[in-house]
């Protein structure tokens, strides 16, 4: 069965909402020039409505003090989205002991090769390289072509992201073969707030079962 991962939600009910519907994991944004940025003291409170979802950590180029607060509160997973190098990123795993989850941003087949440098991590994520200018690098619910991803195989397990929407997701599955999606921008009508219907609807279509009620 696909994965999904619904990312940056802020709202108590809306992390209750998504792990109901079937969220395997639920991302909680920690890059403070983020629409979706919550503090460490708000998240700890969102991690209490989690259900069976696993919380995942979402930082940009953290310091080691951010790191260590966020492996406190007991996430298990720490995704990074900045500029980390290799080694960062398997400095960070090892001050914690947490799994690590490398974003890359891609635009075309080359941008691939840069994920076989980071030998240390535990998972990725293959998004869309961020529009020219933006100041973070995500979230901008921009697609990429997944056609450069043919013939590709992962060297860790991924999910997909970048522009994915509940009407989009059957088919970037098909393309793709990813074995699990990440979402934000897709399942929000007002940017940073998340929609119910819109989380449902996500789920289901990755899921392959959009039609119940
Ligand atoms: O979502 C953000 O605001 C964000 C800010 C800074 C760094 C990363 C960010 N998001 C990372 C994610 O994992 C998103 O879910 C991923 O980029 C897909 O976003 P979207 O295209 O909006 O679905």
């Amino acid at each position: 069965m696909v994965t999904v991962k619904i990312c940056g939600l802020r709202d108590p009910d809306m992390v209750a909402f998504a792990a109901r519907e079937g969220a395997d994991w639920i991302g909680f944004n920690f890059v403070p020039q983020s629409p979706r940025y919550v503090t460490p003291e708000a998240a700890a409170t969102l991690m209490l409505r989690l259900g069976k979802a696993v919380p995942v950590a979402l930082m940009a180029d953290p310091d080691d003090a951010l790191v260590m607060q966020i492996a406190r509160l007991g996430f298990p997973v720490l995704q990074l989205h900045g500029q980390e190098t290799p080694e960062r990123a398997k400095e960070i795993k090892s001050l914690t002991g947490r799994d690590i989850w490398k974003a890359f941003g891609v635009r075309e087949r080359s941008d691939l090769g840069q994920i076989g440098t980071f030998p240390d991590i535990d998972g990725l994520l293959v998004d869309a390289k961020a529009p020219d200018g933006a100041a973070f690098g995500g979230g901008h619910g921009q697609a990429f072509d997944w056609s450069i991803l043919k013939g590709w195989s992962a060297p860790k397990p991924w999910l997909l992201a970048g522009g994915l929407t509940p009407d989009n997701v059957a088919e970037a599955l098909r393309q793709t073969g990813a074995p699990g999606v990440d979402v934000s921008s897709g399942v929000e009508r007002i940017r940073g707030l998340k929609d119910r219907e819109l989380v449902r609807a996500f789920i289901r279509a990755a899921k392959g079962r959009p039609d119940q009620p």
